[in-house]
């Protein structure tokens, strides 16, 4: 029996204290379950991430497709942060060398570019405010800007997807609100699929601060896709212009539209390290105790 056969490899990454695992689906032997993702994904149990990224098997000039799961086992359409570990990924692994190339997730293919001070941008779609694509259950709620009802009264707030759902919060809450109303707004009756959730707290001209409660993973201290919703719905709102600089508890990315529409995140992502976990363990029964 190899070491291969025994042990799983993985690499850790990080994206503004975002952090993902990043595995192969061949090594892995198929798509991660559930359950296997939230051992993993377990801080205590497991290794520890707020997601994995699982790589499939591509042809050599892409596009690179990925699987992105978030730490309660749900499988997620797109995100931001993801790609750009995925993208960084790729390329420290020498599966290619190249500045610009394409993934690709559930919500579509991304093209990746890589620029010389080593931040890297991806493409990100074009936000729709369509009910059916954010998922909205009521007929009476528009997508883009409307009030949510919540316990903590009516908020002004603008939905949009991004190939994923997102709710992004202007109204003047208290410091904590992140903690009181993100779970509760994630899991809000108004939305088919969940949400993912931006508490808007202070605009500049050009520049935002979030705080972000990520649907299946709780409060993170960074999302591209939450940056990406929240300068969208700014810039709608005519509060920034671009490109916005979204800062976030663990980091900032820059946010622009390129023709119009098409959004677009740029910043880093990071190798934080290297390991390898039992087989037996993350595949198989000893998972006791886990979430
Ligand atoms: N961390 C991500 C966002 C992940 C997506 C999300 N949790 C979902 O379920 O849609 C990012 O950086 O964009």
């Amino acid at each position: 029996m190899t070491a291969a056969d025994t042990r799983i490899d993985f690499q850790k990454y990080t994206a503004g204290g975002n952090d993902y695992l990043v595995l192969d689906e061949e090594t892995w032997g198929g798509p991660l379950t559930p359950d296997a993702v939230r051992l993993l994904c377990d801080r205590r149990f497991g290794i520890g991430a707020d997601g994995i990224l699982q790589r499939r098997p591509a042809p050599p000039d892409g596009p690179y497709p990925v699987r992105i799961y978030n730490s309660d086992g749900s499988a997620c359409e797109r995100s931001g942060n993801g790609l750009r570990i995925f993208a960084q990924w790729l390329r420290d692994t020498g599966v290619t060398a190249r500045d610009r190339f394409p993934v690709h997730c559930r919500a579509g293919t991304s093209a990746v570019e890589f620029h010389d001070d080593a931040s890297l941008s991806v493409e990100m779609g074009t936000a729709s405010h369509r009910p059916d694509d954010i998922g909205l259950t009521d007929p009476a709620v528009p997508g883009g800007r409307h009030r949510l009802p919540t316990s903590a009264g009516d908020l002004d707030v603008t939905t949009l997807s991004l190939g994923n759902p997102h709710t992004v919060v202007f109204s003047d809450l208290p410091p904590d609100a992140v903690h009181r109303l993100g779970h509760e707004i994630a899991t809000h009756p108004l939305f088919r699929h969940g949400t993912n959730v931006q508490f808007v707290t202070g605009i500049a001209p050009d520049a935002l601060a979030i705080e972000v409660w990520e649907r299946g993973a709780g409060r993170t201290l960074a999302s591209g896709a939450s940056a990406c919703a929240a300068a969208t719905a700014a810039l709608a709102r005519g509060l920034v212009r671009a490109p916005v600089t979204v800062r976030m508890a663990g980091g900032e990315v820059t946010v622009l539209l390129r023709d119009g529409a098409v959004v677009w995140q740029r910043g880093s992502a990071h190798r934080v390290f290297a390991g390898a976990i039992d087989r037996a363990y993350a595949t198989g029964d000893a998972k006791e105790g886990a979430r």
